[in-house]
């Protein structure tokens, strides 16, 4: 069998920065090189970055990245890198579109080239356009309709990409077809929790039906709100996982492949499937050598271990929040420390992410803060290194309600103001980028204040329900206990009831239901985007159901003016769930739809919420 050594860099690249991408991308095949690789495969758009949005659509950006696409063979050649083949994803377009398409530019292809020998060999346009959740592809790609083989070393090698993986048919029914050896796949895949099992057991499925060993290179790293993952892998086609790359670290994943002697004539031919456009998905085949490699000792490859949920998510946001900072060019963030668990964990990501020195904690007491709450913040402070200060703000609000009569809840939101006012001060005076601390559950139903506690540029926790918060704070504290380190967050921070102390002895319960059923009934009506009808039919009480319903859907202008923050769940607050703002639908009340009728309750009424 012929033998063939490949190298996956799932590398961290910047949108927009196609030369440093460039650079990257020859970095990693130097890389590969050295690790005698002899075909390299890089992500999905790794030249221009993912998602590139807009940008696909402008005619400068399509001209740079092709331009960087036919620079990069000779510059791998000129660095003595010719004989490796690497496969890479880049922004294509035909000239000029026909004018009845109304597009500004030319024909956007979302492509992947095969260089080798100073040379494009090959090149392979994306099938599927995915144009769901948080993606818009089919706004700005045409789809691609061949299949493109190339023989190297005597192994028939056919590309995909990425969303082509997801839907059934075309490209990897014709790479069966078409007989081939490996089938490789760049992908730009954000993460969302459990997201890592379903692709194992997508790739393992597709290279069944392949009946190859699949190749699933993916990008490293965070591009606003998306987090992308890593966890490059490769499967045989009896779904054996031969290497598997780590979550959330650039790495270049090395294996060693017996692989099927290429056997098919060499030309291109039409396949039994159907393509985007009704006629036949073509298979184009290219021959580079058809001579096997020389025999060679293979080494054993790494498939690294999965970690813990807590772990996963944690290490997620770490990353989002790193690469906005340092993609955005800043150096240092500023927050308000209050005591509470949201800023105790916004500042120990922040720590993790940036190192202590580039974190400034800003404790803002009012007249109703608790001692505790300065205590806990000093605390935190004293654990994780940060930068800590004290800004009073009882006297710049009595001055404020000197001349602007404020009571009741007008009242309670200036305090909120004047933080996020002072916080913003801090920033335009030394350039530190503000970090807002609200979760997933308030963002939900609307609990912060405009202008107040929802300032900031980046919202790290914005995608974790309360219910997590905790739990990934307590997963960092007992890991740092495990390697002997102090834990960041305060004990007292984690136990202690929520309270936005904007009045006194004021709870969260006042005006929320505990949160293990507030993230509970959320779950089902964000994430799974069930109805009232199913809700209550689920259990949960009617008369809560109303309540957080008309909440979570009054709040939506509140959202849409919170900052960006990592998407870690499978519907985040964002792309993923898209509403109107103005808008007079109501989810029929508990039990009065007309046209959907009510399911018996499965569990006694009350026991999900009947007396919150
Ligand atoms: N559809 C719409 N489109 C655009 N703007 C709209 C709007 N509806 C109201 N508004 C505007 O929004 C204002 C109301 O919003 P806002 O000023 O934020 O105030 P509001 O939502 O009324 O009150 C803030 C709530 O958040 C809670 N909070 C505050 C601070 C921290 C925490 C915490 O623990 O994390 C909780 C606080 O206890 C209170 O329940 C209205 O006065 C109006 O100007
Ligand atoms: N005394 C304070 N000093 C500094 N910042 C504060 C103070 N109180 C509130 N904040 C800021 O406003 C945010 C909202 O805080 P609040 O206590 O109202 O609600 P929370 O959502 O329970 O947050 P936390 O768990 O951090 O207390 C805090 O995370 C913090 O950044
Ligand atoms: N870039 C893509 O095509 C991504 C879509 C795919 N379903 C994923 O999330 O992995």
């Amino acid at each position: 069998m012929p033998q063939l050594r490949l190298a996956l860099a799932q590398v961290n690249t910047v949108v927009g920065d196609i030369d440093g991408n460039a650079e990257l991308c020859l970095q990693a095949a130097r890389d590969a090189s050295g690790a005698g690789a002899h075909l390299l495969v890089l992500p999905e758009l790794a030249l221009t970055g993912y998602p590139i949005e807009d940008l696909a659509l402008r005619k400068s950006f399509q001209t740079a990245s092709r331009a960087a696409l036919a620079a990069l063979p000779r510059q791998l050649a000129d660095a003595g890198l010719g004989d490796l083949a690497v496969v890479v994803g880049y922004l294509d377009a035909s000239p000029d579109a026909p004018p009845q398409t109304g597009r500004p530019a030319g024909l956007p292809r979302n492509s992947a080239a095969l260089l080798l020998g100073g040379e494009v060999l090959a090149r392979y346009d994306k099938h599927h356009l995915p144009n769901y959740g948080v993606f818009d592809e089919a706004r700005y790609f045409v789809p691609g309709l061949d299949l493109q083989v190339v023989r190297l070393h005597g192994v028939d090698v056919a590309i995909a990409v990425c969303e082509d993986l997801w839907q059934d048919g075309g490209p990897v029914a014709a790479t069966r077809e078409a007989g081939a050896g490996l089938l490789v796949v760049p992908n730009a895949s954000p993460y969302e929790r459990n997201k890592d099992d379903g692709r194992l057991e997508l790739v393992r499925r597709r290279a069944a039906e392949a009946g190859c060993v699949l190749a699933y290179v993916n990008t490293v790293g965070g591009q606003d709100e998306l987090v992308f993952d890593g966890d490059s892998l490769v499967v045989a086609p009896d779904g054996e996982v031969l290497a598997r790359a780590p979550q959330f670290d650039d790495a270049l994943l090395v294996v060693d492949l017996d692989l099927p002697a290429a056997t098919a004539e060499p030309r291109d031919e039409d396949s039994s499937l159907t393509a985007a456009n009704g006629g036949r998905v073509r298979i184009r085949r290219t021959v580079a050598s058809s001579e096997p490699l020389p025999a060679y000792d293979p080494q054993p490859a790494s498939v690294a271990e999965r970690v813990p949920d807590e772990q996963e998510v944690w290490s997620a946001l770490v990353v989002g929040l790193r690469d906005y900072v340092r993609k955005n060019r800043f150096r240092s963030v500023i927050l308000g420390l209050s005591g509470g668990i949201d800023s105790a964990v916004v500042a120990a990501l922040a720590v993790d992410a940036l190192g202590a020195d580039n974190v400034h904690g800003v404790s803002l007491p009012s007249v109703y803060s608790s001692e505790h709450s300065k205590d806990d913040a000093a605390d935190l402070a004293e654990r994780t290194g940060l930068h800590y200060s004290t800004v009073a703000i009882a006297p710049m609000v009595a001055a404020y309600l000197g001349e602007v009569e404020l009571t009741g809840l007008a009242e309670e939101n200036l305090q909120a103001r004047v933080r996020g006012t002072t916080l913003m001060g801090l920033s335009n005076q030394h350039g530190h980028l503000v970090l807002a601390t609200g979760n997933k559950s308030e963002l939900a139903v609307g609990y912060s204040t405009l202008y107040g506690d929802a300032v900031g540029g980046y919202a790290p926790i914005k995608d974790v329900p309360k219910t997590w918060v905790w739990a990934i704070a307590r997963w960092r504290n007992a890991d740092a206990e495990a390697r002997g380190e102090t834990p960041p967050i305060p004990p007292n921070s984690i136990d202690k009831e929520p309270s936005a102390e904007l009045r006194p002895d004021q709870r969260d319960t006042d005006s929320l239901p505990p949160y293990d059923l507030l993230d509970d009934l959320l779950d089902d009506y964000v994430e799974q985007d069930r109805g009232s009808a199913e809700l209550v039919a689920l259990g949960f009480d009617p008369a809560l159901v109303e309540r957080v319903i008309r909440m979570v859907d009054a709040a939506e202008y509140k959202r849409r003016q919170y900052p960006p923050g990592p998407k870690i769940s499978a519907r985040n607050f964002g792309r993923d769930r898209r509403l109107p703002i103005t808008s007079r639908w109501r989810e029929p009340a508990p039990g009065a739809s007309h046209d959907t009728p009510v399911p018996a309750k499965t569990s006694p009424a009350g026991e999900r919420g009947g007396t919150a």
